[in-house]
């Protein structure tokens, strides 16, 4: 396993942690209360910094259950975390609830954290691209609907 240096800004606050073996981001705490209003943002200390290694980055992606249950998501999702960044690690957080305020205590878990390995590359300036299947095809160009067999009971 790639060990990641990591360092408490606050004695008290619980250091990222994944919840079950094979999970892959490590749940983040915030060190603050705060109560967001509908449609409000804030940026909320995590109470850690990290040095990941070169060739690593660490993306900062939404809980899944707060965002069903709550709304609760990160702004910039994924944040990034550079490997040379050693300031604290912060989480962009937006309620999108119409409605109900989100309530966030110091030492819940409020975002996880994915490290992976990313690829630098030399951008190469060039007249003419290599030709590829998709051209410039985007934004809905490849259709919308996969046509789904009518199966008759029984039939698979
Ligand atoms: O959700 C985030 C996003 C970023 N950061 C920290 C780590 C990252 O390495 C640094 C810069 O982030 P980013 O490159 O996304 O911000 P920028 O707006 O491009 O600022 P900069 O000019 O400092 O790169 O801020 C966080 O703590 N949380
Ligand atoms: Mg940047």
């Amino acid at each position: 396993m790639t060990e990641v240096q990591i360092r408490r800004l606050d004695a008290d606050v619980p250091l990222p942690a994944y919840a079950h073996p094979a999970d892959a981001g490590a749940d983040l705490v915030a060190n603050v209360d705060l109560t967001l209003e509908p449609g409000e943002r804030a940026l909320v200390p995590t109470g850690v910094a990290i040095a990941l290694p070169e060739g690593f980055a660490g993306f900062i992606h939404p809980r899944s259950g707060l965002a069903l249950r709550h709304g609760l998501s990160v702004v910039n999702t994924p944040g990034t975390i550079d490997a040379g960044y050693r300031g604290e690690v912060k989480v962009l957080l937006i309620n999108h609830d119409l409605r109900e305020p989100v309530q966030i205590r110091r030492g819940d878990r409020i975002a996880q954290l994915v490290v992976q390995r990313v690829e630098r590359v030399r951008f190469v300036e060039v007249d003419t691209l290599s030709d590829s299947v998709r051209g410039a095809g985007g934004y809905g160009s490849s259709g919308g609907h996969a046509s789904i067999e009518a199966t008759t009971e029984g039939s698979l």
